[in-house]
Parts: C-alpha cells; structure tokens; sequence
C-alpha cells in the first residue's frame, strides 16, 4: 500500500515512519510537520557509494544535491556516509559551511552566480565551479585574480539529448537555460576559451538531461555524447578532461504507477558505456561524479498535516482542507504532481473516499493532491502526504506569512527536530 520501506502500519492503524507512531509525532511537534527516515537516507547514499565501488572501483563519487533539501544535518549525513556536495547558491554553500563539510568536495552550480557568490565560494574553499556561461567563464577568472586564487572547473553542456518528464524540469535539450549548447560549437569553442585565462583550471565536464525521470537509456546516451565530446577535444585539442559530472535525476516512487529504476541497473549500463566509450577514443576512463537529489531524500520524507474542515460541492468534489498547502509543497501547484495521501489513523483501512486535499492560501489552485483516494475522512484527521523529502521544504514559502514547518528526524523509534519551525517572531524579524 505504501510507497516506501520506511513506512508501516502499527497495532492501531496507525502510519509510522522509522518505528514512530504518525499520530504521536503529530501530537508532540505539532503540524503541518516534514518528517524525514534516517536509515532510508542513509541507506540510499551507501547504495550509490557501493555501485561505485562495484562498478567504478571506486574511480568517482556520487554528490548529494542539497538543492533537494539543503540542511546542516543533511550535510552531516552526507559527510559521514562519504559523499560530496552540489550546491546552487551562496545560501546552500553557507550551510554546508556551516554543517563543518568538507568544501573541497562541494561543487558549486547555477545559471548566474554572482559575483559576491563567486567571492564567497572561493574565501569558503568550493572544490570546484560548474560554470555555465562565458560571462561565468570571465567573471571567476577575474575575481579568482584579485583574490589569488586558481579555481578548477567544470563546464555545463547541454548534451541535447531530450529527457521524458515534466517540461518545467527537463534541462538537456538544446533550449534550457542552462549549460553550453554542443550542436552549434559553443562548448567547444568555451574549451577552447578556458586555455586562455590564467586562473582557472578546465578539469571536468557535466551534463544533467532533467530530473524525475525512469527510463535508462537516455542517461547512457547522454554518457556517450559527453564522451564523444571528450574525444574531439582530445584529438583536436590536445587536451585530456580527466573528469566527467553526469549530473542527477533519477526517478522515485510517489505513486504506485511509478517504476523507478534500481541504481545499480543505472550505474551498471552508464559504467559500460563510459568504458567502452573511452577506449573507442583511446581516452583514460574518467573520474565520474553524479549527483542525486530527490532520490536521496525523497522516499524518506513525508508531511502531516491535520483536517480542518470538509466541503462537498455536489456532483464536483470534496475538499478536505490542511493546516498547510502550497507553502510547504508547491509542487502540485506547480507540476501537477502526483502525491499518495494516507489518512494516517485509519492506515489499515482500504481507501474508500475520493477527496481533494486542499491548502489554507488564500489561493484556489493551493491544492496538495486532487481526486485522491484515501480512508474516509474526518475533521479532525491526520493526512500523510508520502514521498515529500525532496524538494518540498527546499521550495517552500511565507505566502500568507505562513511559517515554514519544522523538519523531524526519525530513527529506530525516536524522534528529534534537525529544523526548528517557524514562529511569527521569524516571519517579522527582517521587517524594518
Ligand atoms: C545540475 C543538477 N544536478 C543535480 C540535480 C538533482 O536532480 P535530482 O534531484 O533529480 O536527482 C539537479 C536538479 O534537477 C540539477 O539541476
Ligand atoms: N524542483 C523540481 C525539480 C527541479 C530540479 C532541480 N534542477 C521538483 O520538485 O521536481
């Protein structure tokens, strides 16, 4: 019935999550209420370190998108089970900061970093620049000068190969926003480009086709271009990229009619491809990076949210309105995403109500799921949103000064905040 391992169903028909009873954390921390499984944090990330070993013997390193969900203790997490860091903004570096990472394995994206982002990037010791445009390009040679400073980067191409998910997240198509395109030569030419400034150093390249996706075969092809690039810049070059960012994006269940694709299968065909590859074009076989985001948080993560009020509109729908919405889960406003809602005190129970579950904005498209089936409910009820670890409390607002809630990590039956919530001190304190 549920979409991950971490959850279950107690003596009283109650949804827990890492042995915590949903109804009791509601109670003690109040909702609406992120709550996030360690082990299953943990366990994702050893999986994708152990498909390195095993199929790169070791000869890369999986990055954690904290863009996903940016916290210290996620970045602690992240740290003790060995994994580096993408982050996409000065705010994402100054946690992980913060958190006491190692920055020498954080790598630093976005479209249009700054110049105090860049100046803030270097003084905190970032491992590396993914930079995405020749603007970038000069702009971090220059500061890198004034400061002293020799940045090693990457460069963001834009393999063209066309992901199937949501439009709004699809990035490896020639029109993004991001990267070099490689069709018309302009990531040649930026290669080309990089030979001329004096403080930085071109070590790697990166690719990301998109994020949410299921299907294999275009993340091996995309391996295959950005090896293919890397052979037509050795040979017409001279210069070997030792280093290869094959960036995030895979899939994770929401719903039972999504099929993510076990990692291993991913890590297994991208390594033969990548190998095969490199020698068809008598290259050294690179250092890989990748960078999951939602797959390492997501599944682990759900939101509670308590039932204020239900509204039948004859013949259309029943809404069922939460303590929370679009503040705290934009997505379904957003994409339309698909969401599974449990009535979390009726957990053992068959679904058997059609409702719409709908936010407190004051916004009619606050909607968290539509049409979803779920125990009958009651004012008064605890709904579980499930699968909510990812890109929910890293997107969440203050629209309606609404605070943020807090986040609550659960371990082997315990319970402890690592985000307190907001108070309304919080949603005035930068007011003059
Ligand atoms: C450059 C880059 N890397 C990694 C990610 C993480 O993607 P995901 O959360 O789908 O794994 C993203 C987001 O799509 C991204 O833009
Ligand atoms: N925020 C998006 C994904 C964007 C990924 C970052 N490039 C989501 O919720 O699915």
């Amino acid at each position: 019935m549920f979409v991950s391992e971490c959850l279950n169903v107690n003596n009283e028909g109650h949804l827990t999550i890492g042995g915590c009873d949903t109804l009791e954390l509601a109670k003690e921390f109040g909702t609406p209420l992120y709550v996030l499984d360690e082990t299953t944090i943990r366990n994702v990330c050893k999986a994708y370190v152990k498909s390195f070993e095993k199929y790169y013997h070791g000869n890369g390193m999986p990055l954690y998108a904290s863009k996903a969900l940016s916290c210290k203790e996620l970045c602690r997490i992240a740290k003790e089970e060995g994994l580096g860091l993408d982050v996409v903004s000065g705010g994402e570096i100054y946690t992980a900061v913060q958190a006491g990472f190692p920055m020498e394995k954080v790598h630093f994206h976005g479209n249009n970093k700054t110049a105090d982002e860049i100046r803030f990037a270097l003084e905190s010791n970032v491992g590396k620049f993914v930079v995405d445009n020749l603007y970038e390009l000069e702009l971090l040679n220059e500061i890198c000068g004034e400061m002293g400073k020799k940045a090693n980067i990457s460069f963001r191409i834009k393999p063209g190969v066309d992901a199937h998910t949501h439009n709004f997240i699809r990035t490896g198509q020639i029109d993004s926003k991001f990267g070099f395109a490689l069709e018309t030569g302009e990531a040649f030419e930026a290669v080309k480009k990089a030979q001329m400034y004096d403080n930085v150093n071109l070590t790697e390249l990166h690719c990301h086709i998109g994020s949410q996706i299921f299907d294999i075969d275009p993340f091996v092809t995309a391996a295959e271009i950005m090896l293919d690039f890397m052979g037509k810049i050795h040979d017409e070059l001279g210069i070997v990229i030792s280093e290869l960012n094959l960036g995030g994006g895979f899939g994770i269940m929401y719903t039972k009619d999504d099929e993510p694709v076990p990692y291993e299968n991913y890590m297994e065909k991208v390594s033969e491809a990548v190998k095969a590859k490199a020698k068809e074009h008598g290259l050294p076989v690179p250092y890989i990076f990748i960078e999951p985001g939602r797959s390492i948080v997501g599944e682990a993560g759900i939101t509670l949210y308590k039932v204020g009020g239900k509204k039948e509109i004859p013949n259309v729908r029943t809404y069922v309105s939460v303590d929370g919405g679009m503040t705290d889960n934009i997505r379904y406003a957003l994409y339309q995403s698909a969401y599974t809602v449990v009535n979390a005190g009726k957990a053992d129970k068959e679904p058997d109500e059609i409702v719409t579950v709908a936010g407190k904005c004051c916004e009619s498209g606050d909607l968290v799921q539509e049409h979803t089936k779920v125990a009958k409910v009651e004012v008064g009820d605890t709904l579980a949103v499930l699968s909510t670890g990812a890109y929910n409390y890293s997107m969440a607002s203050n629209y309606n000064r609404i605070p943020r809630p807090a986040i609550v990590m659960v371990k082997d039956g315990k319970a402890r905040i690592v985000v307190k919530r907001e108070s309304y001190e919080d949603i005035v304190k930068n007011d003059i």
